[in-house]
């Protein structure tokens, strides 16, 4: 089986708030999104790697590996507006029958274990994707009143989202709208169930300066 992994790296970052977007920030003395390539990279699904980046970005991230010494083999795929438009970009550059990964740059503590556990479960299942149930009690806001949602019926969603060539190919044909929040999302409009794997709690989204805080943390245990 073929085997491919989109790392999405082409956002600007807004709620970090700071001038380097997330994904080249340090953690542990290497950018984040080196430390994501590399838990690819040590899997033993051995995925083809495509990190996509901000056309403006391309030369500043040939610099970085320069400077870090960072020979992971990979290639590069210019971003898109939304996250939708760049996981899209990537998938059309796929032409061999495989199973693919898509996967947030800005999640750098995914093990390999998780990695190859969602490969493998594509395999079976035609696509599965990771996520944790909540820890917390929870409520939905609806027409200015909030009500108990049952938190067992509730899972917060991870990446990576795995899926087949064909599949992801159908459901990026679709224009972009505003409740595609992740790859599940687009792939359930046209018809498809989606499976789901447990995830893993250290697989934080760097969202914010404190989640970078947790990471560093987490990284030293
Ligand atoms: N046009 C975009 C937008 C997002 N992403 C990627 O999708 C992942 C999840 O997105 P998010 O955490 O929202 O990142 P940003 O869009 O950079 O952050 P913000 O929403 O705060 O601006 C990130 O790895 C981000 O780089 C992408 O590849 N292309
Ligand atoms: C794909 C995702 O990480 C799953 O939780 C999430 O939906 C990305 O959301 P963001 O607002 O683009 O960070």
């Amino acid at each position: 089986m073929k085997y491919y992994a989109i790392i999405v790296a082409g956002g600007s970052g807004n709620r970090m708030q700071t001038e380097t977007p997330k994904q080249f920030l340090l953690l542990n003395n290497l950018p984040v999104l080196m430390h994501t390539v590399k838990a690819f990279a040590l899997s033993d699904s051995q995925p083809k790697i495509l990190i996509v980046l901000n056309q403006e970005q391309h030369n500043y991230w040939a610099r970085l590996c320069e400077e870090f010494n960072f020979r992971i083999p990979h290639q590069v795929i210019a971003g898109g507006t939304e996250r939708f438009h760049s996981v899209k970009n990537a998938i059309d550059s796929i032409e061999e029958e495989s199973f693919v990964a898509i996967h947030d740059a800005v999640r750098p503590l995914i093990s390999k274990t998780l990695i190859d556990s969602c490969f493998n479960k594509a395999v079976e299942l035609g696509n599965v994707i990771a996520a944790v149930q909540s820890s917390d009690s929870v409520r939905m806001l609806r027409a200015d009143k909030t009500s108990a949602l049952k938190r067992n019926e509730i899972y917060l969603v991870q990446t990576p989202q795995t899926f087949s060539l064909p599949v992801l190919k159908e459901a990026y044909r679709q224009e972009f709208n505003n409740s595609f929040t992740d790859d599940a999302s687009v792939v359930e409009s046209i018809g498809y169930e989606i499976n789901i794997i447990e995830g893993e709690r250290n697989n934080i989204k760097i969202t914010y300066p404190i989640d970078l805080e947790l990471a560093e943390l987490l990284l030293k245990k």
